[in-house]
């Protein structure tokens, strides 16, 4: 995949003056402050300072909230089986990588690793907390086919989401995340555009409600022979009609963490989630434009480990060599210098689904 946290350019968000009909996209409505702030007055300062935490100047999110099931094909890849101990191992491997806070600011967990302990008795957002991490949690059900759609799909979850969430940040998760999708050869019909953005904003506010920075994520698929261009129009209209459903809810602007997919071509081209980061870098940003990668990240550092013990060092160092490469691309300062070959693999598999 292509996304990245906070991966937001200005040129993301349509001008107002192409919020209408040629778009079929309506404008905003506007959200007064004091509306806000009254909906959000329990969490609203941590909220705003959580975001921050987690946008700090050359980190980024570590993504390890595989689900067991996608957990379980990774192992399998290195010939390890999917029992809670091999993923507890891993995990451990991954939080307790010394330094690790220097270059990651926020860890998505799978609900099992919110609730486990290391191979060492700690719990992990104790490690984490020490780290300098704050432990987020992925809450989205997954995604399930959209009836009366073009073979779409849309995100469940919002069912008992709050007490979930209540749950979760009495365990110590500070921040959330919902993925959904947007397919483009598919359509995107407005069907689908409408549902994930109406579920990605109901999913912002009761994320908010319950203390929980969300992560905003329509992913666009890579998937399909359009060109760059359409990529864009589509971004766009994904984007403002979950700002629109945003606004609708009242969610809190300056409590969210916007991860847009990267606005490439599609298909077969190249995931350069590293040299791409660092190209948005290179000149001033409205926004904190960083990265929240899974398997930019851990791919490396699993396939050195290799489920020996022995190996826990080198893959420890291997995670933090790919960390402080998307780091420094936070920062605009990344250079391929040095880079194996592997390291600069593309990561995209066409019809790739998590
Ligand atoms: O956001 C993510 C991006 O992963 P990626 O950088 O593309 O490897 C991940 O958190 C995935 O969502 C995660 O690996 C998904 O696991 P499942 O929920 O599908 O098991």
């Amino acid at each position: 995949m292509a996304s990245a946290a906070a991966l937001l350019k200005s040129s993301f968000l349509p001008k107002k003056s192409e919020w209408g009909a040629s778009r079929q996209v309506a404008a905003p409505r506007p959200v007064t402050v004091s509306m806000v702030v009254v909906r959000a007055s329990t969490y609203a300062d941590e909220l705003v300072k959580t975001a921050k935490t987690v946008a700090s100047p050359g980190r980024g999110i570590l993504a390890m909230d595989e689900s067991n099931a996608t957990c379980g094909k990774r192992l399998a890849s290195i010939g390890l089986e999917n029992t809670e101990a091999n993923r507890q191992a891993y995990r451990t491997l991954l939080v307790t990588a010394p330094g690790l806070g220097q270059y990651i600011s926020g860890a998505i967990l799978f609900e099992e690793t919110l609730y486990q302990s290391a191979v060492d008795g700690r719990k992990i957002v104790d490690i984490l907390a020490e780290q300098g991490i704050v432990p987020g949690i992925k809450v989205d059900k997954g995604l399930v086919p959209l009836a009366g759609s073009n073979n779409e799909s849309w995100c469940q979850g919002l069912d008992g989401l709050a007490a979930r969430e209540a749950a979760y940040y009495q365990a110590g998760a500070r921040f959330a995340k919902w993925r959904t999708v947007v397919s483009i050869p598919n359509g995107p019909s407005e069907l689908a555009v409408k549902e994930a953005a109406w579920g990605l904003a109901r999913y912002a506010a009761i994320s908010q409600d319950n203390g929980l920075v969300p992560i905003v994520e329509p992913e666009i698929l890579l998937d399909g022979e359009h060109g760059i261009e359409r990529t864009f129009e589509v971004a766009q209209k994904v984007w403002a009609e979950t700002f629109y459903a945003m606004a609708e809810n009242n969610v809190m602007f300056e409590g969210i963490l916007l991860k847009p997919s990267m606005v490439t071509p599609g298909a077969e081209s190249k995931d350069k989630a590293t040299q791409n980061l660092n190209a948005m870098n290179q000149g001033p940003n409205p926004w904190h434009v960083s990265f929240s990668y899974a398997r930019a990240l851990q791919n490396t550092c699993l396939k050195t480990w290799g489920g020996a013990p022995e190996n826990v060092k080198a893959a420890q160092d291997a995670l933090l060599l790919r960390a402080k490469a998307n780091s420094l691309a936070q920062l605009g300062k990344y250079t391929s210098d040095g880079e194996t070959a592997e390291a600069k693999e593309g990561m995209f598999v066409k019809n790739y689904s998590y």
